[in-house]
């Protein structure tokens, strides 16, 4: 349980100016909690810091709102298994259903942020804001990014402007809806983007400019739900090249997959081997969908590849799409279809 601000009692989704926001700090780990020998060593660090300690390091955060924090896990983000992924998601649900939480902030690693944010995005079933934020230097750097994220997250989880966006991820003074979101750079500071869509808010001198809500439904509007889900199945990623053998594919079914997303090339063609590796899969059942490698568009449905029961993954990327079919597969049998599925790729 997080420990409680003093002054916790039932109050409204998001408090009236006479109460400060409640806003709890779920702490993961990641680089924003990472230190290492020297102020000049940017990428080789631990994790070492908890939550209280990331916040003790912000100036004047304390005044944005009642914040408590607590630990879930601290790890670096490419440990995070897709067990870890569900503990944290019901952990943040439970915790919005509090009359006496208003927002969550999570602290994580940036590597699969996008991964834990687009989960939660399809699965909360609430209105609150719920900010995912990191660094791209650790706690000890010389201009560590970690503090001014991490203000600005709580800024914008006690924000009444933030409700009903989703989960925004909050990196380098913009917020991002968790959808479009992807980290497109190994070490700078501004390592993510949404693409040509746009953030959906900017933090300038402590205040929030918001600039276009997210288009797509998500949080109380999916019908992926975290008590209807017991396990995840599998569902693998495969890269497609010049050259592709079949044999990743036959793994992927062997090891009992159930779904396969493939990060296609270009506007998500197959080469003749990954076809044959997807039509292989699709006649046993398992359920294929094409992203794109490219990092950006839509990859366009193809009927006939549909009718063989290989979709679409619209402009998810691999890792989102995984999240998306994962989510889909749990779902009762009338509603995992592989019509109902692609209708979820084309609106979630
Ligand atoms: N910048 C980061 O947070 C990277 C880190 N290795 C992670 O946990 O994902």
């Amino acid at each position: 349980m997080p420990s409680r601000p003093k002054s916790a009692k039932t109050r409204p989704a998001v408090s009236s100016s006479a109460q400060r926001p409640a806003i709890v700090v779920v702490g993961t780990g990641g680089t924003i909690a990472s230190t290492a020998s020297q102020a000049t060593t940017l990428t080789n660090y631990t994790v070492t810091q908890q939550a209280d300690a990331l916040l003790a390091a912000v100036p004047g955060i304390q005044s944005l709102a009642d914040i408590s924090c607590m630990q879930i896990f601290n790890v670096d983000s490419r440990a995070i298994t897709d067990t870890m992924r569900l503990r944290l998601a019901r952990k943040v649900d439970r915790l919005l259903e509090q009359p006496d939480v208003d927002g969550v902030v999570i602290t994580h690693g940036t590597d699969t942020m996008e991964e834990t944010a687009y989960f939660l995005n399809l699965t909360i079933k609430s209105a609150k804001p719920v900010i995912v934020t990191g660094a791209m230097r650790p706690a000890s750097a010389l201009s560590a990014d970690g503090p001014l994220n991490l203000y600005n997250a709580v800024l914008l989880a006690a924000s009444s402007e933030a409700q009903g966006l989703g989960v925004l991820v909050m990196l380098n003074d913009r917020a991002h809806a968790a959808r479009l979101v992807s980290k497109i750079h190994t070490t700078h500071v501004d390592a993510f983007t949404s693409g040509e869509a746009g953030c959906v808010a900017e933090v300038q001198d402590g205040s929030i400019v918001s600039l276009r809500p997210p288009a797509r439904p998500h949080t109380l509007d999916t019908p992926f739900a975290l008590r209807q889900i017991r396990r995840l199945p599998r569902v693998d990623i495969l890269y497609d090249y010049q050259g592709a053998g079949l044999h990743l594919y036959k793994a992927a079914i062997e090891a009992g997959a159930r779904g396969i997303v493939v990060a296609a090339c270009g506007n998500g063609s197959l080469t003749p081997q990954a076809e044959r590796g997807l039509r292989l899969a699709a006649r046993q059942g398992v359920v294929c969908a094409r992203s794109s490698r490219t990092g950006a568009g839509r990859v366009t449905p193809d009927l006939g590849l549909a009718r063989r029961g290989i979709l679409s993954a619209d402009d998810l990327n691999a890792q989102k799409a995984r999240l998306l079919l994962m989510l889909a597969l749990s779902l009762p049998p009338h509603a995992c279809t592989p019509d109902k599925i692609q209708h979820y790729f084309d609106r979630y």
